[in-house]
Protein backbone atom coordinates (compact mmCIF):
# COMPACT_ATOMS: atom_id res chain seq x y z
CA UNK A 1 0.00 0.00 0.00
CA UNK A 2 1.22 3.19 -0.68
CA UNK A 3 1.39 5.98 1.93
CA UNK A 4 2.60 9.63 2.67
CA UNK A 5 4.66 10.03 5.68
CA UNK A 6 3.21 13.00 7.72
CA UNK A 7 5.36 13.46 10.53
CA UNK A 8 8.39 11.17 13.03
CA UNK A 9 7.11 10.03 16.55
CA UNK A 10 8.47 9.23 19.60
CA UNK A 11 10.27 5.48 19.11
CA UNK A 12 11.91 5.73 16.12
CA UNK A 13 8.84 5.35 13.37
CA UNK A 14 6.83 7.81 11.68
CA UNK A 15 3.24 8.51 11.34
CA UNK A 16 1.03 8.15 8.28
CA UNK A 17 -2.86 7.96 8.27
CA UNK A 18 -4.76 4.40 5.79
CA UNK A 19 -6.21 6.39 2.65
CA UNK A 20 -9.93 6.59 1.89
CA UNK A 21 -9.88 3.40 -0.58
CA UNK A 22 -8.68 0.75 2.07
CA UNK A 23 -12.53 -0.04 3.59
CA UNK A 24 -12.60 0.07 7.46
CA UNK A 25 -9.13 1.20 7.69
CA UNK A 26 -9.52 4.99 6.40
CA UNK A 27 -7.74 7.43 8.82
CA UNK A 28 -6.37 4.61 10.81
CA UNK A 29 -2.90 5.60 12.04
CA UNK A 30 -0.31 3.77 10.76
CA UNK A 31 2.93 3.79 12.19
CA UNK A 32 6.29 3.11 9.87
CA UNK A 33 9.97 2.81 10.63
CA UNK A 34 12.82 3.86 8.24
CA UNK A 35 11.06 6.49 6.85
CA UNK A 36 10.56 10.37 7.36
CA UNK A 37 8.33 13.14 6.61
CA UNK A 38 7.06 14.08 3.36
CA UNK A 39 7.80 10.54 1.55
CA UNK A 40 6.06 8.62 -0.67
CA UNK A 41 6.50 4.92 0.84
CA UNK A 42 5.32 1.41 -0.21
CA UNK A 43 4.65 -0.56 2.84
CA UNK A 44 3.34 -3.38 4.15
CA UNK A 45 1.33 -4.18 7.11
CA UNK A 46 2.93 -6.58 9.76
CA UNK A 47 0.24 -5.73 12.73
CA UNK A 48 -3.16 -4.70 13.21
CA UNK A 49 -3.59 -3.48 16.62
CA UNK A 50 -6.35 -1.87 18.03
CA UNK A 51 -5.32 2.15 17.74
CA UNK A 52 -3.00 1.42 15.40
CA UNK A 53 -1.23 -0.86 12.31
CA UNK A 54 2.26 -1.13 12.98
CA UNK A 55 3.95 -1.43 9.05
CA UNK A 56 6.99 -2.27 7.22
CA UNK A 57 8.56 -0.15 4.28
CA UNK A 58 9.09 -2.21 1.45
CA UNK A 59 10.56 0.85 -1.17
CA UNK A 60 10.72 4.69 -0.80
CA UNK A 61 8.98 5.97 -3.95
CA UNK A 62 9.70 9.71 -3.17
CA UNK A 63 12.77 10.35 -0.76
CA UNK A 64 12.90 13.37 0.86
CA UNK A 65 16.25 15.38 0.79
CA UNK A 66 17.39 14.96 4.04
CA UNK A 67 17.55 11.05 3.47
CA UNK A 68 21.06 9.51 3.66
CA UNK A 69 22.58 6.04 3.52
CA UNK A 70 23.46 4.50 7.03
CA UNK A 71 26.86 4.26 8.13
CA UNK A 72 26.06 0.79 10.01
CA UNK A 73 25.86 -2.72 7.65
CA UNK A 74 23.32 -4.03 11.00
CA UNK A 75 20.69 -0.83 10.10
CA UNK A 76 17.77 -1.88 9.97
CA UNK A 77 18.28 -5.46 11.25
CA UNK A 78 19.58 -4.44 14.95
CA UNK A 79 17.95 -3.22 17.53
CA UNK A 80 20.23 -0.60 18.45
CA UNK A 81 19.99 2.55 15.82
CA UNK A 82 16.34 4.04 14.29
CA UNK A 83 17.71 7.26 12.09
CA UNK A 84 20.90 6.28 10.76
CA UNK A 85 18.62 6.63 7.07
CA UNK A 86 18.30 10.80 7.73
CA UNK A 87 20.77 13.78 7.80
CA UNK A 88 22.19 14.27 11.49
CA UNK A 89 20.43 17.93 11.16
CA UNK A 90 17.09 16.57 10.65
CA UNK A 91 17.44 13.94 13.12
CA UNK A 92 18.05 16.92 15.83
CA UNK A 93 14.96 18.68 13.98
CA UNK A 94 12.51 15.42 14.33
CA UNK A 95 13.87 15.26 18.02
CA UNK A 96 12.44 18.81 18.55
CA UNK A 97 9.42 18.69 17.19
CA UNK A 98 8.61 15.02 18.86
CA UNK A 99 9.63 16.75 22.28
CA UNK A 100 7.44 19.53 21.66
CA UNK A 101 4.71 17.73 20.60
CA UNK A 102 4.21 15.43 23.47
CA UNK A 103 4.33 18.46 25.29
CA UNK A 104 1.70 20.34 23.92
CA UNK A 105 -0.08 16.97 24.50
CA UNK A 106 0.22 17.14 28.06
CA UNK A 107 -1.61 20.17 27.70
CA UNK A 108 1.60 22.69 29.02
CA UNK A 109 0.74 25.65 28.93
CA UNK A 110 3.48 28.66 27.44
CA UNK A 111 6.02 26.05 26.38
CA UNK A 112 8.85 28.17 25.50
CA UNK A 113 11.22 27.66 22.07
CA UNK A 114 13.25 24.89 22.40
CA UNK A 115 16.79 24.72 21.28
CA UNK A 116 19.11 22.04 20.81
CA UNK A 117 22.23 21.08 21.75
CA UNK A 118 24.22 18.48 19.99
CA UNK A 119 27.99 16.70 19.65
CA UNK A 120 29.92 14.63 17.29
CA UNK A 121 26.77 12.06 15.59
CA UNK A 122 29.30 8.81 15.15
CA UNK A 123 31.62 6.89 17.97
CA UNK A 124 29.93 8.72 20.98
CA UNK A 125 29.42 6.05 23.37
CA UNK A 126 31.01 5.41 26.39
CA UNK A 127 29.71 2.26 27.12
CA UNK A 128 28.45 -0.79 24.76
CA UNK A 129 26.65 -4.18 26.44
CA UNK A 130 26.72 -6.99 24.11
CA UNK A 131 25.13 -10.50 24.58
CA UNK A 132 27.77 -13.69 23.57
CA UNK A 133 26.98 -16.73 21.24
CA UNK A 134 28.99 -19.97 20.87
CA UNK A 135 29.61 -22.14 17.73
CA UNK A 136 31.48 -20.16 16.28
CA UNK A 137 31.77 -17.71 19.22
CA UNK A 138 30.41 -14.06 18.53
CA UNK A 139 29.07 -10.74 20.16
CA UNK A 140 25.75 -9.92 19.18
CA UNK A 141 23.31 -7.17 20.30
CA UNK A 142 19.57 -8.27 19.66
CA UNK A 143 17.96 -7.72 16.71
CA UNK A 144 15.15 -5.01 15.96
CA UNK A 145 11.36 -6.00 18.02
CA UNK A 146 13.17 -9.72 18.50
CA UNK A 147 14.86 -11.66 21.35
CA UNK A 148 17.06 -13.11 18.57
CA UNK A 149 20.76 -12.26 18.82
CA UNK A 150 22.01 -10.73 15.89
CA UNK A 151 26.16 -11.09 15.33
CA UNK A 152 28.06 -7.75 15.12
CA UNK A 153 31.53 -7.47 14.23
CA UNK A 154 31.51 -3.10 14.54
CA UNK A 155 29.02 -0.64 16.43
CA UNK A 156 30.20 2.98 14.44
CA UNK A 157 28.14 4.59 17.18
CA UNK A 158 30.87 3.35 20.04
CA UNK A 159 33.87 4.94 20.86
CA UNK A 160 37.13 3.54 18.69
CA UNK A 161 38.80 1.80 21.89
CA UNK A 162 35.04 0.09 21.97
CA UNK A 163 35.71 -1.44 18.58
CA UNK A 164 38.49 -2.73 19.12
CA UNK A 165 37.85 -4.26 22.16
CA UNK A 166 34.61 -5.88 20.13
CA UNK A 167 37.35 -7.17 17.29
CA UNK A 168 39.72 -8.60 20.29
CA UNK A 169 36.74 -10.69 22.51
CA UNK A 170 35.30 -12.00 19.08
CA UNK A 171 39.02 -13.28 18.08
CA UNK A 172 39.94 -14.75 21.97
CA UNK A 173 36.34 -15.72 22.86
CA UNK A 174 36.36 -18.87 21.35
CA UNK A 175 39.82 -20.14 22.77
CA UNK A 176 38.77 -18.68 26.03
CA UNK A 177 35.63 -20.50 26.54
CA UNK A 178 34.02 -17.20 27.24
CA UNK A 179 30.47 -18.41 26.42
CA UNK A 180 30.81 -20.86 29.26
CA UNK A 181 31.34 -18.17 31.35
CA UNK A 182 29.61 -15.80 31.39
CA UNK A 183 25.85 -14.43 28.85
CA UNK A 184 27.14 -10.60 28.24
CA UNK A 185 29.52 -8.71 28.53
CA UNK A 186 29.83 -4.47 29.41
CA UNK A 187 32.76 -2.34 27.71
CA UNK A 188 33.26 0.94 29.62
CA UNK A 189 35.63 3.45 28.45
CA UNK A 190 37.18 7.07 29.44
CA UNK A 191 36.64 9.71 27.36
CA UNK A 192 39.68 9.47 26.41
CA UNK A 193 40.00 5.84 25.97
CA UNK A 194 42.91 5.52 28.19
CA UNK A 195 41.48 2.96 30.32
CA UNK A 196 38.93 0.50 29.73
CA UNK A 197 36.64 -1.60 32.23
CA UNK A 198 35.19 -5.03 30.96
CA UNK A 199 31.99 -6.56 33.42
CA UNK A 200 30.85 -9.99 32.70
CA UNK A 201 27.49 -10.30 33.63
CA UNK A 202 26.32 -14.37 34.36
CA UNK A 203 24.03 -16.50 35.85
CA UNK A 204 26.07 -18.38 38.47
CA UNK A 205 26.45 -21.76 37.10
CA UNK A 206 29.96 -22.06 35.82
CA UNK A 207 32.39 -23.12 38.53
CA UNK A 208 35.70 -21.58 39.61
CA UNK A 209 34.74 -18.12 38.19
CA UNK A 210 37.14 -16.20 40.62
CA UNK A 211 40.61 -17.90 38.92
CA UNK A 212 38.70 -18.08 35.58
CA UNK A 213 38.08 -13.98 35.60
CA UNK A 214 41.79 -13.76 36.21
CA UNK A 215 42.58 -16.29 33.26
CA UNK A 216 40.54 -14.93 30.89
CA UNK A 217 40.94 -10.51 31.97
CA UNK A 218 45.22 -11.61 31.86
CA UNK A 219 44.55 -13.20 27.79
CA UNK A 220 42.74 -9.87 26.75
CA UNK A 221 44.92 -7.21 28.59
CA UNK A 222 47.36 -9.08 26.04
CA UNK A 223 45.83 -7.38 23.30
CA UNK A 224 44.49 -5.00 24.89
CA UNK A 225 46.56 -2.80 27.02
CA UNK A 226 43.67 0.09 27.73
CA UNK A 227 42.41 -2.67 30.10
CA UNK A 228 42.22 -1.24 33.68
CA UNK A 229 39.96 -4.02 35.46
CA UNK A 230 37.17 -6.37 35.19
CA UNK A 231 34.20 -7.15 37.27
CA UNK A 232 32.28 -10.63 37.27
CA UNK A 233 28.66 -9.86 38.27
CA UNK A 234 26.35 -12.59 38.94
CA UNK A 235 21.94 -13.06 39.62
CA UNK A 236 21.66 -15.70 41.58
CA UNK A 237 17.71 -15.71 40.98
CA UNK A 238 15.85 -15.10 37.34
CA UNK A 239 14.95 -11.66 39.01
CA UNK A 240 17.58 -10.56 40.95
CA UNK A 241 19.95 -7.88 40.15
CA UNK A 242 23.44 -9.08 39.28
CA UNK A 243 25.64 -7.73 42.05
CA UNK A 244 29.53 -7.99 42.03
CA UNK A 245 30.94 -11.31 43.11
CA UNK A 246 34.78 -10.97 41.99
CA UNK A 247 36.94 -8.77 40.10
CA UNK A 248 40.33 -8.25 38.77
CA UNK A 249 42.83 -5.48 38.62
CA UNK A 250 41.35 -1.90 38.86
CA UNK A 251 37.73 -1.68 40.59
CA UNK A 252 36.86 2.10 38.50
CA UNK A 253 38.36 4.17 36.31
CA UNK A 254 38.61 7.90 36.44
CA UNK A 255 36.16 9.82 34.21
CA UNK A 256 37.68 13.47 33.11
CA UNK A 257 34.78 15.89 32.34
CA UNK A 258 33.81 19.45 33.56
CA UNK A 259 36.89 20.10 34.92
CA UNK A 260 37.44 17.18 37.15
CA UNK A 261 38.24 13.67 37.39
CA UNK A 262 35.15 11.21 38.17
CA UNK A 263 35.66 8.08 39.61
CA UNK A 264 33.36 5.52 38.06
CA UNK A 265 33.32 2.40 39.41
CA UNK A 266 32.03 -1.17 38.33
CA UNK A 267 28.85 -1.22 38.30
CA UNK A 268 27.99 2.87 38.43
CA UNK A 269 26.15 4.70 36.12
CA UNK A 270 27.56 7.27 33.87
CA UNK A 271 26.32 9.21 30.97
CA UNK A 272 26.97 7.98 27.91
CA UNK A 273 27.92 9.93 25.36
CA UNK A 274 31.47 10.84 25.93
CA UNK A 275 31.01 14.79 23.64
CA UNK A 276 28.41 16.04 25.49
CA UNK A 277 28.96 15.35 29.23
CA UNK A 278 30.26 18.86 30.10
CA UNK A 279 27.06 20.35 27.43
CA UNK A 280 24.71 18.72 29.69
CA UNK A 281 26.71 19.67 32.99
CA UNK A 282 26.64 23.14 32.32
CA UNK A 283 23.32 23.26 31.31
CA UNK A 284 21.80 21.89 34.66
CA UNK A 285 24.70 23.96 36.78
CA UNK A 286 25.88 26.69 34.82
CA UNK A 287 25.04 30.10 36.05
CA UNK A 288 23.16 28.39 39.39
CA UNK A 289 24.43 29.74 42.91
CA UNK A 290 22.82 30.64 46.29
CA UNK A 291 23.15 28.69 49.64
CA UNK A 292 21.55 25.32 49.11
CA UNK A 293 21.18 22.59 46.65
CA UNK A 294 19.80 19.27 46.09
CA UNK A 295 21.03 17.10 43.55
CA UNK A 296 18.26 14.21 44.29
CA UNK A 297 19.67 11.25 41.51
CA UNK A 298 23.09 12.25 41.86
CA UNK A 299 24.59 8.71 40.17
CA UNK A 300 28.67 9.08 40.65
CA UNK A 301 28.09 13.04 41.34
CA UNK A 302 28.58 14.35 37.76
CA UNK A 303 25.88 17.76 38.91
CA UNK A 304 26.75 17.77 42.72
CA UNK A 305 30.75 18.65 42.33
CA UNK A 306 29.58 21.21 39.76
CA UNK A 307 27.33 22.89 42.00
CA UNK A 308 29.93 23.02 44.90
CA UNK A 309 31.91 25.67 43.34
CA UNK A 310 28.79 28.13 43.33
CA UNK A 311 26.60 26.89 46.63
CA UNK A 312 27.33 27.02 50.18
CA UNK A 313 26.39 23.37 50.54
CA UNK A 314 24.83 20.31 47.91
CA UNK A 315 23.10 17.64 49.14
CA UNK A 316 23.57 14.59 47.20
CA UNK A 317 21.18 11.61 47.19
CA UNK A 318 21.64 7.98 45.04
CA UNK A 319 19.98 4.93 45.37
CA UNK A 320 22.31 2.66 44.12
CA UNK A 321 24.94 1.46 46.84
CA UNK A 322 27.49 1.30 43.50
CA UNK A 323 27.51 4.73 42.65
CA UNK A 324 26.84 6.09 45.89
CA UNK A 325 30.50 5.04 46.99
CA UNK A 326 31.71 7.00 43.92
CA UNK A 327 29.72 10.02 44.91
CA UNK A 328 31.19 9.83 48.17
CA UNK A 329 34.60 10.07 46.96
CA UNK A 330 33.98 12.40 44.67
CA UNK A 331 32.59 14.83 47.42
CA UNK A 332 34.94 14.41 49.08
CA UNK A 333 36.75 17.55 51.02
CA UNK A 334 33.82 19.12 50.36
CA UNK A 335 31.62 20.36 52.88
CA UNK A 336 28.56 18.45 51.22
CA UNK A 337 25.88 15.56 52.54
CA UNK A 338 25.34 12.08 50.88
CA UNK A 339 22.93 10.48 50.83
CA UNK A 340 22.42 6.60 50.39
CA UNK A 341 18.21 6.61 49.62
CA UNK A 342 15.68 6.52 47.19
CA UNK A 343 14.54 10.25 46.59
CA UNK A 344 11.11 9.40 47.36
CA UNK A 345 12.38 8.35 51.44
CA UNK A 346 14.50 11.46 51.09
CA UNK A 347 11.55 13.77 50.51
CA UNK A 348 9.27 12.22 52.65
CA UNK A 349 11.47 13.44 55.88
CA UNK A 350 12.06 17.29 54.62
CA UNK A 351 9.85 19.75 56.22
CA UNK A 352 7.30 21.59 53.63
CA UNK A 353 7.86 24.90 52.92
CA UNK A 354 4.88 25.79 55.42
CA UNK A 355 6.67 24.77 58.35
CA UNK A 356 8.00 27.05 60.76
CA UNK A 357 11.57 25.95 60.78
CA UNK A 358 12.26 24.90 56.73
CA UNK A 359 14.73 25.99 54.64
CA UNK A 360 14.09 25.32 51.27
CA UNK A 361 16.79 24.86 48.67
CA UNK A 362 17.63 27.39 46.30
CA UNK A 363 17.85 24.68 43.91
CA UNK A 364 16.39 21.31 43.07
CA UNK A 365 18.01 18.95 40.40
CA UNK A 366 16.55 15.81 39.46
CA UNK A 367 17.85 13.45 36.64
CA UNK A 368 15.62 10.18 37.20
CA UNK A 369 15.45 6.97 34.78
CA UNK A 370 13.16 6.86 32.48
CA UNK A 371 9.91 6.21 34.98
CA UNK A 372 10.20 9.76 35.75
CA UNK A 373 9.30 11.80 39.21
CA UNK A 374 5.63 10.40 39.39
CA UNK A 375 3.11 12.13 41.74
CA UNK A 376 4.29 11.46 45.21
CA UNK A 377 7.97 13.07 44.34
CA UNK A 378 6.21 15.85 41.99
CA UNK A 379 4.01 16.93 45.30
CA UNK A 380 6.65 15.96 47.49
CA UNK A 381 8.79 18.69 45.64
CA UNK A 382 6.38 21.63 44.77
CA UNK A 383 5.42 21.36 49.06
CA UNK A 384 8.85 22.14 49.42
CA UNK A 385 8.90 24.75 47.20
CA UNK A 386 12.52 25.05 46.09
CA UNK A 387 13.47 28.63 44.50
CA UNK A 388 14.59 26.73 40.95
CA UNK A 389 14.05 23.30 39.77
CA UNK A 390 16.31 21.82 36.86
CA UNK A 391 14.75 18.55 35.68
CA UNK A 392 17.15 16.27 33.28
CA UNK A 393 14.87 13.68 31.44
CA UNK A 394 15.63 11.19 29.32
CA UNK A 395 11.53 9.98 28.22
CA UNK A 396 9.64 12.83 27.41
CA UNK A 397 6.32 11.15 28.16
CA UNK A 398 7.66 10.95 31.76
CA UNK A 399 9.29 14.90 31.60
CA UNK A 400 5.65 16.09 30.20
CA UNK A 401 3.08 14.39 33.16
CA UNK A 402 5.44 15.83 35.83
CA UNK A 403 5.89 18.99 34.55
CA UNK A 404 2.15 19.45 33.99
CA UNK A 405 2.43 18.57 37.88
CA UNK A 406 4.81 21.04 38.63
CA UNK A 407 3.45 23.81 36.88
CA UNK A 408 -0.15 22.99 38.56
CA UNK A 409 1.51 23.90 41.63
CA UNK A 410 3.04 27.02 40.99
CA UNK A 411 6.24 26.61 38.32
CA UNK A 412 6.87 28.57 35.22
CA UNK A 413 8.87 26.27 33.07
CA UNK A 414 11.94 28.58 31.56
CA UNK A 415 13.68 26.85 28.96
CA UNK A 416 13.79 23.58 27.82
CA UNK A 417 16.89 22.19 25.73
CA UNK A 418 16.90 19.02 23.96
CA UNK A 419 20.36 17.03 24.11
CA UNK A 420 21.09 14.71 21.82
CA UNK A 421 22.66 11.89 23.89
CA UNK A 422 21.96 9.62 21.16
CA UNK A 423 22.72 10.03 17.83
CA UNK A 424 20.93 7.17 15.08
CA UNK A 425 18.87 6.12 17.94
CA UNK A 426 14.92 7.58 18.98
CA UNK A 427 16.08 8.40 22.71
CA UNK A 428 16.19 11.88 23.56
CA UNK A 429 17.45 13.74 26.56
CA UNK A 430 15.78 17.11 27.75
CA UNK A 431 16.61 19.64 30.37
CA UNK A 432 13.84 21.90 31.51
CA UNK A 433 14.35 24.89 34.40
CA UNK A 434 11.30 26.09 36.20
CA UNK A 435 10.86 28.87 38.61
CA UNK A 436 8.81 29.25 41.26
CA UNK A 437 6.02 31.93 40.60
C1 LIG B 1 19.86 8.99 34.84
S1 LIG B 1 20.94 8.60 36.15
C2 LIG B 1 21.59 10.20 36.53
C3 LIG B 1 22.85 10.24 37.34
C4 LIG B 1 23.57 11.59 37.40
N1 LIG B 1 22.67 12.70 37.53
C5 LIG B 1 24.46 11.77 36.20
O1 LIG B 1 24.17 12.62 35.36
O2 LIG B 1 25.48 11.07 36.09
C6 LIG B 1 19.84 8.25 37.44
C7 LIG B 1 20.48 7.89 38.74
O3 LIG B 1 19.44 7.75 39.71
C8 LIG B 1 19.68 6.62 40.52
N2 LIG B 1 18.36 6.20 40.99
C9 LIG B 1 17.48 5.35 40.41
N3 LIG B 1 16.35 5.29 41.11
C10 LIG B 1 16.51 6.14 42.17
C11 LIG B 1 15.67 6.54 43.24
N4 LIG B 1 14.43 6.04 43.36
N5 LIG B 1 16.13 7.42 44.12
C12 LIG B 1 17.38 7.95 44.00
N6 LIG B 1 18.23 7.60 43.01
C13 LIG B 1 17.80 6.72 42.10
C14 LIG B 1 20.38 5.63 39.61
O4 LIG B 1 21.16 4.72 40.35
C15 LIG B 1 21.24 6.57 38.75
O5 LIG B 1 22.49 6.77 39.33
Amino acid sequence: MKLRIDKAIYGGSSLARVGDTEAGLAGKAVFIPFTLPGELVEARFAEDKRSFIQAEVEGVLEPSLLRTTAACPYFGECGGCNYQHAVYAHQLEMKTSILRETLERARLPNIPTIYSVSGKSWHYRNRIRLHLQANPFQLCYRERRSHQLLPIAQCPIAAPLLEKAITVVTEAGASLKLESFCEEIEFFTASDEYSLLLSFYSNGSARDLPARLRAISEALQKHLPQLKGTGLFVARGRHQPASLTANWGERSLTYNAADFGYQVSLGSFFQVNRFLVDALTDLATLGRKGRLAWDLYAGVGLFSRALTHSFERVIAVEASPNSAVDLRRNLENTSNRIIQATTLDFLRKQKPASAKSSTPPDLVVVDPPRAGLGSAITSLLSGIEPTCIVYVSCDPSTLSRDLFALLQSGYDLRTITMVDMFPQTFHLESVSVLTRR
